[in-house]
């Protein structure tokens, strides 16, 4: 059901919209796993509302900034069922917010997220559940980077396991000073399966996520930042809360009109994930649909310099 809103959101609304549902299209899906992969969204969702616990919050701000929050801090932010079948409530309601910009990822109480809840892991081991919520949770996390938002996963504390994984669904990552991100699936037997790993060679290379995933490596902030996983480092000295002084930085990107920072953020995703030709195409309709926007004829018009 929500699949099919959203799908219709994007196809009726706005002509910005219109190329977006253009660019989705053209990838020949909008999720990852549809019915014809077997996938069947309410079920696993009922079976995941099962293992309740902990949510995931958002607020949306005026400035076009809003911030979701990882909050179970009695389990160190981990994802019990209800948890991920919120995420995707939030990741929908996101998709529809139109005058938004960019986007914070956060854990509650100084913590990222120390990856899926263990006592639902514990109940849902057997292979055909353990694959519907992969199937689920890829979807979600898809749709999380695919938002026409700019977004930061600011990582305070630690990100284990399925958080780091999350933090590899936003497109820059903030880490604070002592902050950990560590792909410990190997020490449980597993390996990513909400999408991390593919994400993960995406943003470090082979070779680094090799050695991130084979060596279950903690990622101190220091060594994220010389191998291209986190973008800049929140040092504890800074002035206000680290919420603030990743608002402040992310600020810098989402400076502007939403119409404008979303082109931004789609001819980005689309040369990130199409092929040449196809993300070409794509450009050229996002194009289109600032080209004489107001933001373009205000320039133009006030004869701005860029010295
Ligand atoms: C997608 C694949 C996955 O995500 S598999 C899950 C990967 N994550 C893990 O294995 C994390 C296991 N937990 C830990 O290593 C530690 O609890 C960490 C996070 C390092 C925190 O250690 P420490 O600061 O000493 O606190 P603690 O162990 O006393 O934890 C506080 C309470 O939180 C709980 N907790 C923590 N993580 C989880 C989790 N993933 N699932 C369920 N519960 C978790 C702990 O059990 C502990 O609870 P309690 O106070 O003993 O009732």
């Amino acid at each position: 059901m929500v699949l099919c809103a959203v799908r219709r959101q994007l196809l009726s609304s706005s002509s910005t919209c219109g190329a977006w549902a253009r660019f989705l299209q053209r990838q020949g899906r909008m999720f990852v796993y549809s019915s014809i992969h077997g996938f069947n969204q309410e079920e696993i969702q009922e079976k995941l509302q099962a293992f309740p616990g902990g949510s995931i919050d958002l607020l949306t701000q005026e400035s076009g900034l809003a911030v979701l929050t990882i909050n179970y801090p009695s389990r160190m932010n981990a994802f019990s069922g209800s948890m991920m079948v919120d995420l995707e409530e939030r990741v929908s309601q996101l998709e529809g917010w139109t005058d938004g910009k960019g986007l914070i990822v956060q854990g509650a109480s100084g913590t990222f997220c120390s990856g899926s809840d263990l006592n639902a892991v514990r109940a849902i081991s057997n292979p055909q559940d353990g694959m519907k919520m992969c199937m689920f949770m890829q979807n979600t996390l898809t749709r999380l980077l695919r938002l026409p938002l700019i977004s930061v996963a600011l990582v305070e504390g630690r990100a284990l396991g399925g958080g780091a994984e999350l933090s590899t669904a936003c497109d820059f990552r903030l880490m604070a000073s002592g902050s950990v991100i560590q792909f410990v699936h190997k020490h449980m037997g597993l390996v990513p399966g909400w999408g991390g790993a593919a994400r993960l060679v995406r943003i470090v290379g082979s070779q680094n996520a090799l050695k991130l995933l084979g060596g279950a490596v903690k990622v101190d902030p220091e060594l994220a930042l010389q191998i291209g996983l986190a973008d800049d480092i929140l040092q504890e000295e800074g002035t206000g809360t680290p919420l603030q002084r990743a608002e402040n930085w992310l600020s810098i990107y989402t400076k502007g009109p939403a119409p404008v920072i979303q082109a931004v953020k789609k001819v980005v995703l689309s040369g990130r994930e199409l092929l040449l030709s196809e993300a070409l195409r794509t450009e050229k309709d996002v194009f289109g649909t600032v080209w004489g926007g107001p933001a373009n004829l205000q320039a133009l018009a006030s004869k701005s310099k860029h010295r």
